[in-house]
């Protein structure tokens, strides 16, 4: 599905990922691992169509979607940043109502039952929501778009433990429903706990730690 080939991405004169290749199949869990500044985002944001590449491409099921959100965004990739994700002046129920000209309503209504307790927080600005709560509402608009590829940069950071475990539950049910996820971590831990095919990214070279079963 996801291949990705000789990617150099810089930021200015660094080269913050250099000549990675990857290779995720439909309904797989794959995490990057790898300590602060190792070029996780950076890599993350490439996949997305954020950032431009120097060199390699990025394709899904054999079509480019390098260099452009535009291409990579209808193809299925959906990221959710390590920071934001979501507008800090609206309400949770204002993301919904917005989410509902993006999306199918039956995409939202399935993300939606992922976190109840966004339900309950529907009248809250984002803004005014815990960094847990503000994590579940950037996932779940995330996943109401049905997207093929879901990128979560470090998504529990910050989460208490339940929250997380919760996440990662949610995390590994979508295999399920055939959609792929990549997760960014400084923890390997939290890969193996997850049971991902874990690559790992040390100033910005990427190895792959397992293969695939
Ligand atoms: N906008 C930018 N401009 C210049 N350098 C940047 C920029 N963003 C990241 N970098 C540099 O690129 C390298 C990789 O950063 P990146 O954010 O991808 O790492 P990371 O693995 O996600 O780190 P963390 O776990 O701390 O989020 C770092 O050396 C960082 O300083």
């Amino acid at each position: 599905m996801l291949r990705v080939i000789g990617l150099t991405v810089h930021h200015g004169a660094m080269p913050a990922v250099r000549e990675a290749d990857l290779a995720v199949g439909p309904g797989q869990l794959h995490a990057l691992v790898g300590a602060n500044g190792a070029g996780k985002s950076t890599l993350l944001a490439a996949l997305a169509g954020h950032l431009r590449p120097s060199i390699g491409t990025i394709t899904l099921d054999g079509h480019p979607v390098t260099r452009s959100a535009y291409r990579a965004a209808p193809a299925g990739i959906a990221l959710v940043p390590q920071d934001g994700g979501v507008f800090p002046h609206l309400t949770v129920a204002e993301h919904f109502r917005l989410h509902r000209y993006t999306t199918n309503a039956s995409g939202l209504a399935e993300a939606g039952e992922l976190f109840p307790r966004l339900g309950e927080r529907s009248g809250l600005r984002a803004g005014m929501l815990s960094g847990g709560e503000q994590r579940m509402l950037a996932v779940t608009l995330a996943l109401a778009v049905r997207p093929r590829l879901l990128l979560l940069d470090e998504p529990t950071e910050g989460l208490a433990r339940e929250l997380a475990d919760t996440l990662h539950h949610h995390i590994t049910a979508l295999a399920g429903r055939e959609i792929a996820v990549l997760i960014a971590t400084p923890r390997p831990q939290e890969a193996a706990n997850l049971g991902a095919i874990t690559h790992t990214l040390d100033r910005g070279r990427l190895t792959t730690n397992q293969q695939e079963h």
